[in-house]
């Protein structure tokens, strides 16, 4: 994969995102407040509307936390083709539907169009890179890289190849994203659903279960984790959280006294069935959570929390590579 023309990630200049809703957009306005030029192009009419419209409710956020020098929403350009956008880029983040087909073409037509030597990530919330990767003449330059909604806020970045991905391909990405502002995990083997999608995935299965079982409603779960487990959570993650549970004796105390709970039958792993009833029931909880709220408030209420977390936590002091 590394050919002269890779230019390595701390010179990297110029990023093109294909696909441009909520995540694709996300991560156009995280390269803009970093001060990269973002070319981005999207199929649908109304795109370059609704893309300048999420960056400008982002930026507000974005100043809060700092922009790079030179960072600007002007230095955003929507192409008219594919081809226009990715012509220049020294990075290419991939954010269209979610569809095994549609991701396959894509990524194809995408290595067709960029120049030799330049990684293509994808932001599949599960796909196997493996599994996508199988139509491109030039497979070695592609990699997941998985962020988390929204990608301008939250940290992390799975980054993961597949099969005929190169490994020099996988250590590029990680460094860009690094030097780019996010926390990254680099996967060696291709998990389902990467780490923390398998943990969410686990998490909200149950919380289906119990709405379709009646036993806990939407504004229940909601609350369960915003004023129990969450908050530890946004501090030290789930391992070391139980650590603090066994006193004194961290988690060598807490297995020996709960590790036995672990086999008491609290969960329904298996997946629910998504019917019409539980889907009505989520769906109307969550505008009754909402309360009169719209999306556009929900986001700015969500961003401006997610900021005060990150800066009670000190992710705002540390050095270059932590956001
Ligand atoms: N929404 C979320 O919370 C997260 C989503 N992701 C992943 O990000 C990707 C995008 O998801 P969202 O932004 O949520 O979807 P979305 O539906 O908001 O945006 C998808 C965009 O892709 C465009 N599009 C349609 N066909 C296309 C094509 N052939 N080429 C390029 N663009 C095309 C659409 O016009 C739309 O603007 C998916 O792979 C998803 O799994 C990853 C992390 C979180
Ligand atoms: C719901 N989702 C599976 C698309 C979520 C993600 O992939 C990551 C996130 O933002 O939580």
């Amino acid at each position: 994969m590394n050919t002269p023309e890779t230019t390595p990630p701390e010179n990297v200049r110029r990023v093109a995102c294909v696909g441009a809703g909520v995540i694709g957009g996300g991560w156009v306005a995280h390269f803009l407040a970093r001060g990269y030029d973002v070319t981005a192009w999207d199929p649908a009419p109304d795109a370059e509307h609704k893309l300048r419209r999420l960056v400008d409710a982002a930026w507000p956020a974005l100043t809060s936390l700092g922009l790079a020098e030179g960072a600007s929403a002007d230095r955003l350009t929507v192409a008219a083709t594919l081809e226009l956008a990715v012509a220049e880029a020294e990075f290419v983040q991939e954010s269209a539907p979610e569809k095994l087909d549609l991701k396959r073409d894509l990524l194809a037509r995408l290595d067709a169009a960029t120049p030799p030597g330049v990684v293509i990530a994808s932001s599949t919330s599960g796909y196997p890179m493996t599994d996508m990767q199988t139509a491109a003449a030039d497979p070695s330059r592609l990699v997941v890289g998985h962020p988390f909604n929204p990608p301008y806020l939250i940290p992390l970045v799975e980054v993961v190849g597949g099969e005929r991905t190169d490994a020099a391909a996988v250590a590029w990405a990680s460094r860009f994203y690094e030097v780019a502002g996010k926390s990254v995990i680099t996967m060696d083997d291709e998990i389902p659903g990467f780490i923390a999608n398998r943990l969410q995935e686990a998490l909200w299965r149950e919380a289906l279960h119990m709405v379709a079982n009646g036993e806990a409603t939407v504004r229940d779960i909601d609350l369960s984790i915003t004023e129990g487990p969450g908050l530890r959570w946004a501090v030290m993650g789930p391992m070391l959280t139980f650590a603090l549970a066994g006193g004194e004796g961290g988690m060598a105390h807490m297995l020996d006294h709960f590790g036995p709970s672990l086999k008491s039958p609290w969960t329904r792993l298996e997946a629910p069935e998504l019917d019409k009833e539980l889907y009505d029931a989520v769906v109307a909880g969550c505008e009754e959570a909402a309360d009169g709220r719209s999306i556009a408030d929900l986001v700015a209420e969500r961003d401006r929390g997610v900021i005060d977390v990150l800066r009670a936590t000190g992710r705002l002091d540390r050095e270059e590579g932590t956001r």
